[in-house]
């Protein structure tokens, strides 16, 4: 069948599995976790990439590119919490029919491989600021299972790797970053997010501190790690011996000054931000695409063709819709003509729908009398007319409508999804209505663990998805916007804890 066979409330996992194919946006292959990415999604990433390339070309970024293998004595040297990754990393054990005298990683992240050149490289202060970034791809052997887009083995993403005199302009950068990322999901893909710092608990243990952006699927009620912007404080340039020397300490001529650690920051977007474009906007019908990232943002379906329909007037049809393509491409609009032949109408508005263009246009003879066409938006159904002579400007309007209201929609649906809870009798009864949780906590890390494992029953009564098997929550973020003062005294959500609260945290399942 042409259709998706489930609906995404029934079975989001087999939803989505079937619209990423039949929406051609990405194929399997017969490398595990590994997967085609199709034009309708590659050409998402370029717009991601040319987006936020711009943005930080204009901070001083340079980009670079650094090998894909690193040396297992190099990546030994991030050893204090490498161990933690070690099984997600995959080795080169063979080269042609000879093997390897040492195994060689292929880069999980590029710390490693990056900073022994930093450390070369960056000698006084006029080395700094150093910023460079990569657009790569990177592969972590997952376990867990792979969800395309979501969690693949490889994944294309960019890594910004700069370093800074001090802690305050490291810190200024990572903000900035994280602003863009968050501007890549509202502008571009018209999805809202939280931006939040991550307790320590689940920052990474790399990291001085990591500020993050979280997502949420309201089909399952389920947070999602959006993108995440690290200072790394000097931990990696005590590791990789990355200093300055002092160029404010006094000092008599031939003596030596004193060296400081520089401040470093690193920060990554991936390809799981498609994933989530898909997960949040698409429906029943299938993909829905927001104007701004779709290769195809109008299509134009001539309609009113049957086979009582003369050959000339068939070709009049043509000819006048094939100006009206022209007409939009003039106007900058990605224009697709579907005057396929052997295929319905109808036929046709299912396909289109699938792959989740925007607009699609009919036109007819009676249209083309009136001098008008059918307008019918693909996030709302709404159907409407569009003067012949308006359409250079009414439809590029009607697009940024679309991409606007997308993510209006989308933003009330989180904002109604994320729920106050003072009381920890309330905590799992709201998770389990498929919120995420703004709770009082201590901010401690013990605590965070009781709260994941205490969370993971299910209530009596509560209907449940069966097969979401409900994990815990764990700490999402702490949400930058807090909702309100927490007053002195309050006590932490966590019955077991008796610290008083210090801040709002965000809780939820999550992916
Ligand atoms: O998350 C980012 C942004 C882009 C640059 N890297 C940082 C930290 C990455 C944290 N991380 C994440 N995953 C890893 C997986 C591994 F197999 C491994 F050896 C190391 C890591 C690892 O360091
Ligand atoms: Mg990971």
């Amino acid at each position: 069948t042409k259709g998706i066979t489930v609906t995404k409330a029934e079975d989001l996992s087999e939803w989505y599995q079937q619209v990423i194919l039949k929406a051609e946006m990405l194929e399997f292959t017969d490398v595990p976790g590994c997967y085609i990415y199709l034009p309708r999604s590659y050409m998402i990433w370029e717009e991601i990439r040319d987006f936020f390339d711009a943005k930080i070309k204009a901070m001083g970024v340079e980009n670079s590119y650094f090998p894909l293998f690193i040396t297992e004595a190099n990546l030994q040297r991030e050893k204090d919490h490498v161990e933690g990754f070690a099984a997600e990393v995959a080795w080169v054990t063979e080269g042609g029919r000879n093997k390897l005298e040492k195994k060689l990683a292929v880069r999980p992240t590029s710390e490693t491989a990056m900073y022994s050149y930093y450390s070369k490289k960056i000698r006084s202060h006029r080395d700094l600021p150093l910023k460079l970034n990569q657009w790569n791809n990177v592969v972590r052997w997952e376990f867990k299972h792979a969800v395309p887009f979501l969690r693949s083995r490889e994944f294309l993403w960019q890594e910004g790797h700069t370093a800074h005199m001090t802690e305050a302009e490291a810190g200024k950068e990572v903000l900035e970053i994280l602003d863009h990322y968050a501007a890549i999901y509202e502008e571009l893909l018209a999805v809202p997010v939280v931006k939040g710092k991550k307790t320590v608990n689940e920052q990474f243990p790399g990291a001085h501190y990591t500020t993050t952006i979280e997502g949420f699927i309201p089909a399952v009620g389920r947070g999602i790690q959006a993108a995440t912007s690290h200072c790394l404080g000097q931990h990696f340039a005590k590791m990789f011996d990355i200093t300055v020397e002092d160029p404010n300490q006094q000092v008599k001529d031939g003596e030596k000054r004193d060296k400081l650690h520089v401040w470093q920051n690193s920060w990554g977007f991936t390809t799981r931000s498609i994933g989530v474009m898909i997960l949040v906007h698409g429906d029943d019908k299938g993909l829905v695409v927001p104007p701004r990232v779709s290769n195809v943002q109008a299509v134009l379906i001539p309609v009113g063709i049957n086979n009582k329909t003369t050959p000339e007037d068939k070709e009049h049809i043509n000819n006048e819709v094939d100006k009206l393509r022209k007409t939009l491409k003039g106007a900058g609009v990605r224009t697709e003509l579907d005057d396929r032949d052997g295929y319905s109408a109808g036929y046709k508005f299912n396909e289109w729908e699938m792959k989740g263009v925007p607009l699609r246009l009919e036109c007819g003879p009676k249209d083309l009398a009136k001098e008008s066409v059918l307008a019918v938006r693909r996030d709302t159904g709404e159907k409407f007319t569009i003067a012949i002579a308006d359409l250079a400007t009414e439809v590029p309007k009607r697009l940024e409508t679309i991409q606007k209201e997308m993510l209006q929609r989308a933003s009330d649906i989180y904002a109604s999804h994320r729920k106050i809870v003072r009381e920890w009798k309330d905590f799992v009864p709201t998770l389990n209505e498929k919120n995420v949780l703004l709770v009082p906590h201590c901010a401690g890390g013990e605590c965070e663990d009781e709260i994941k494992k205490d969370s993971a029953a299910t209530v009596e009564g509560q209907e449940v998805d069966a097969r979401a098997p409900s994990m815990g929550a764990k700490s999402l973020c702490i949400p930058a916007e807090q909702p309100e003062e927490i007053k002195e005294g309050t006590k932490c959500i966590n019955p077991k804890c008796s610290q008083n609260a210090k801040e709002w945290v965000m809780f939820g399942r999550s992916y």
